[in-house]
């Protein structure tokens, strides 16, 4: 299944900058939300499990054809949670009916790790919306009770190396586990709004202890009230993994980069782009003195 990113000559860079204002406008008005950690970091997730379903041994699923819109992949557990950032996305829809909802997730991401004061994002138009009938089947998305082969076999579904999926699961510097979601608690110490690489820095330095949740879930909790679950702390069993963790610990300018890198590649896995096909990187509310 190849999709050609379909090039909209009447939009500009100016049309997209103006929905990447709206959405960050609206992170910063909506800043009670989930304990005011506000709507950035399940954003970055609606963007993440968008594209999460991508499986380069057939090139189906992907962001493209916006099938999170669907039930069918909305049912999917790991999905969980994830209506708010859909309701979050439909005034935005209502504002600009002309975006496909697979550029408007994978904008929304991008623009949520650039407000988090996180990197700048490289971002391409052109995704189409599909019909129902092309939505992929569910269980594409990972499960976190694994350790690191299962970690390592999952990205590289998604054609991502082993720096690629250290720098990937740092999102987990952002917001939460919920209990109702997913089954996993906490953490009630560093729940976060702001893109570090704190998630490193934490894997590091805290006292890690296996246990059993709430919810008869294992999960890694540390005094300070932070949780990993099994798939982070992979990241520091497996030697290769945790050559790149500390990297990414002492230098958050490496982890920056690389997650600029292989999140845009993440949200364009199975898109072609014409040679023709603009690049944007939209400026920041702060950038734009707003
Ligand atoms: C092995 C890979 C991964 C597993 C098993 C995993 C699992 C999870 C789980 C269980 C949650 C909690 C959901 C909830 O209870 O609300 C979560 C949250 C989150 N994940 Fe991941 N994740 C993975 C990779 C990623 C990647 C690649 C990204 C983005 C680049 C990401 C971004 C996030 C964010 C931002 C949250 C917080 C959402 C919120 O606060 O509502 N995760 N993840
Ligand atoms: N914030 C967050 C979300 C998901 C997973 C996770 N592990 C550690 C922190 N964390």
């Amino acid at each position: 299944v190849v999709h050609i990113a379909a090039v909209n000559k009447d939009r500009s860079f100016d049309d997209y900058q103006r929905i990447y204002n709206t959405i960050a406008e609206k992170i910063r008005e909506e800043d009670e939300y989930d304990g005011y950690i506000g709507y950035g970091p399940i954003l970055v997730r609606l963007g993440w499990h968008s594209s999460g379903t991508y499986d380069k041994n057939d090139n189906t699923g992907g962001s493209y054809g916006g099938t999170m819109r669907f039930k069918l992949e909305q049912s999917d557990g790991a999905n969980n949670g994830l209506g708010n950032a859909r309701a979050f996305m439909e005034p935005i829809l209502k504002e600009f009916p002309w975006i496909s909802h697979g550029d408007l997730y994978t904008l929304g991401a991008v623009c949520a790790v650039q407000e988090l004061q996180g990197p700048k994002v490289k971002w391409r138009p052109g995704r189409v919306d599909m019909p129902e009938d092309t939505t992929p089947k569910n269980g594409r998305l990972p499960d976190a009770a694994n350790g690191a082969d299962y970690v390592r076999n999952f990205y590289a579904r998604l054609n991502m190396n082993d720096r690629e999926a250290v720098a990937l699961t740092g999102a987990h510097c952002l917001g939460r586990t919920h209990l109702k979601n997913s089954g996993f608690d906490g953490p009630w110490g560093a729940a976060s709004n702001s893109f570090t690489n704190e998630f490193f820095v934490n894997l590091l330095n805290e006292q890690w202890k296996l246990q059993k949740n709430k919810a008869g879930n294992m999960q890694y909790d540390s005094p300070k009230g932070y949780m990993m679950l099994e798939t982070d702390y992979a990241l520091v069993q497996d030697p290769a993994y945790l050559k790149i963790v500390k990297e990414f610990a002492n230098n958050e300018g490496a982890f920056f980069k690389e997650f600029a890198s292989c999140f845009q590649k993440l949200l364009e896995n199975g898109i072609d782009y014409p040679k023709d096909a603009p690049t944007y990187v939209f400026k920041t509310l702060d950038e734009q003195d707003l």
